[in-house]
């Protein structure tokens, strides 16, 4: 047994493992190991048929899956071929939009430069115009008689007979004033001017001269308007417009009685708005030339009139460099313009005189100064511009005493200076005494030396008394060169002021016939007759 054992373990020593124990004979055991290996058999039959049929099921549900995931992906293959079909239409379509909008954009292109040229053409036209007529105009606004004139003319009111009118607008270019004056002489004259309003012109018509100065502004040319006449004859009614009746503010909003401020104001940042490219900006400052002291509107705190921070006028070209500017504050729209002169307007001094209840005591003067970015114009913009010439501002000027100043990014491109005058009046028909009468005198005496300026300007001399007053001093910039002015005479028609209206007829028609002896002058056929 041992051998045998030994050789059958050794031969086969799995057999050896499973034998029986050692009690169990040879014969059984052989068996045993038969029953078991048979056992062994069939559960390894048994276990390799479960196998078989999970690999069936599994390679069955394989299939499944697949079949799902093919079915999935040929789902998903036509919906993206579909979108894909779909972003080709839309490319197309986009594409066709895009040749059509690229078509729009450039006629709109070849329309703007079309527009621009015209435009361009229009400017040049237009200043050739102005220079051809005179860098000073005159105009003659004759208000209507109002019911305190009625109530001044002593003669009128005891002889019914006699016209309390005396003024009158023959044509749109011509004033006569007739008058037949108990103990004087008969008056029978006529003046000439470029435009002459009668009392029932509107607001509207007046501005509608105005406006093309504000062309000009846009170009680079300094403007300046301003009234000029005795004490209520309509100068603060022009510039600003009727003023309630409560405050000595002009009406504001939508209002066809608008005066010259607002409307320029209006049409001012509209002009803006139609090139933003030029990225113009406005600053606006305003003073009072008050007794021949100027006064500062926008850094005064108070109501008062005489009081607040006293800004000198140079005396010098050096000098002028030096002396701190007035307030200038940035504007963003019309009514930003609008809203900062009322404000100041609260403070401007006034006084009830017998010719005028709120009668204006100083001139005042509203500056808008238009700044740009550094770049020089364009040499289509010089070509059209002219050269730089003394008032009119040239590229690479800082402009002094702006907010945004500091650095040297702003440029002067152009001044707008809005001047409504102190009223020449005489104190015998005002009936001014002590402080009233004081201011009397430097208002006449400001006036004298503003009408100097203007008779030497328009006559050329190599000489312009600047320095003769504050007022004129202050101007300067805008009095000269080839800055546009623009003179309103304001008058009255009724008979008591007849002497102050041939005095300030006079002095714009000095003006004017020394321009038109320059330029040219408008030819009587061209004047329309006005109907009275
Ligand atoms: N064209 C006009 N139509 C109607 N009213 C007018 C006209 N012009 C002036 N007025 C009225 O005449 C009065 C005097 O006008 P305004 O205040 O403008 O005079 P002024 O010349 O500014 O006087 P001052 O120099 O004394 O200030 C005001 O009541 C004003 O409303």
């Amino acid at each position: 047994m041992g051998a045998g054992a030994g050789s059958a373990s050794r031969g086969s020593p799995q057999r050896t493992e499973s034998c029986p124990p050692s009690n169990v004979h040879l014969g059984d055991g052989s068996l045993w190991c038969n029953v078991v290996n048979s056992i062994l058999s069939v559960v390894c039959v048994l276990m390799v048929q479960t196998l078989q049929q999970d690999i069936e099921a599994l390679r069955a549900s394989a299939l499944e899956v697949f079949r799902a995931c093919r079915e999935h992906l040929q789902d998903g293959l036509s919906e993206v071929v579909a979108a894909v079909q779909r972003a080709q239409l839309c490319h197309q379509a986009l594409l066709a939009w895009q040749s059509k909008a690229g078509h729009l954009e450039r006629s709109l292109q070849e329309v703007n430069t079309r527009y621009e040229l015209e435009k361009q053409k229009r400017k040049v036209l237009h200043n050739r115009l102005v220079e051809l007529k005179g860098n000073i105009r005159v105009h003659c606004r004759i208000r209507p008689l109002l019911p305190f004139d009625k109530e001044l003319d002593d003669a009128a009111s005891q002889d019914s007979s006699m016209p309390a009118g005396v003024v009158h607008a023959v044509d749109d270019e011509t004033v006569l004033v007739k008058c037949d004056r108990p103990a004087h002489a008969l008056i029978n004259k006529t003046y000439n001017f470029e435009r002459v309003y009668g009392p029932a012109e509107s607001q509207h018509a007046v501005f509608g001269d105005v406006c093309p100065l504000l062309t000009s502004l846009l170009d680079g040319y300094n403007v300046c308007i301003l009234a000029y006449g005795q004490t209520g004859c309509g100068k603060s009614y022009t510039m600003l417009g009727p003023h309630s009746e409560e405050e000595c503010v002009p009406a504001r909003g939508p209002h066809s009685d608008l005066g010259i401020l607002p409307r320029a104001a209006g049409e001012l940042f509209r002009l803006i708005s139609e090139n933003p490219s030029r990225s113009l900006k406005v600053d606006v400052s305003i003073v009072e030339v008050y007794n021949n002291d100027i006064f500062d509107l926008l850094a005064k705190e108070r109501c008062t009139v005489v009081s607040g921070p006293k800004r000198e006028a140079p005396t010098t070209k050096a000098a002028k460099r030096e002396v701190s500017p007035p307030t200038r504050r940035p504007v963003h729209s019309a009514e930003d313009f609008i809203a900062l002169a009322a404000g100041s307007l609260r403070l401007r001094a006034q006084l009830a005189t017998q010719v005028h209840a709120r009668s204006s005591r100083s001139h005042l003067i509203i500056t808008a100064t238009l700044t740009t970015a550094p770049t020089c114009s364009s040499p289509a913009d010089r070509q059209s511009h002219g050269p730089p010439l003394e008032g009119r501002p040239s590229c690479g000027r800082a402009s002094p005493g702006s907010p945004g100043a500091q650095g040297p990014a702003e440029q002067v491109h152009a001044k707008l200076q809005l001047v409504d005058l102190a009223g020449s009046e005489c104190a015998g028909v005002s009936g001014v005494t002590g402080l009233a009468l004081r201011e009397t005198s430097f208002i006449n005496r400001s006036l004298a030396a503003l009408a100097d300026v203007l008779g030497a300007l328009s006559e050329r001399r190599g000489h312009i008394p600047y320095r003769n007053s504050q007022l004129t001093h202050f101007l300067q910039d805008v009095l000269g060169g080839d800055a546009k002015l623009l003179v309103i005479l304001c008058v009255s028609p009724s008979r008591k002021h007849v002497a102050e209206t041939l005095r300030c007829l006079g002095l714009g028609a000095r003006v004017r016939q020394v321009q038109r002896g320059q330029a040219g002058g408008g030819s009587p056929a061209s004047r329309r007759p006005r109907n009275q």
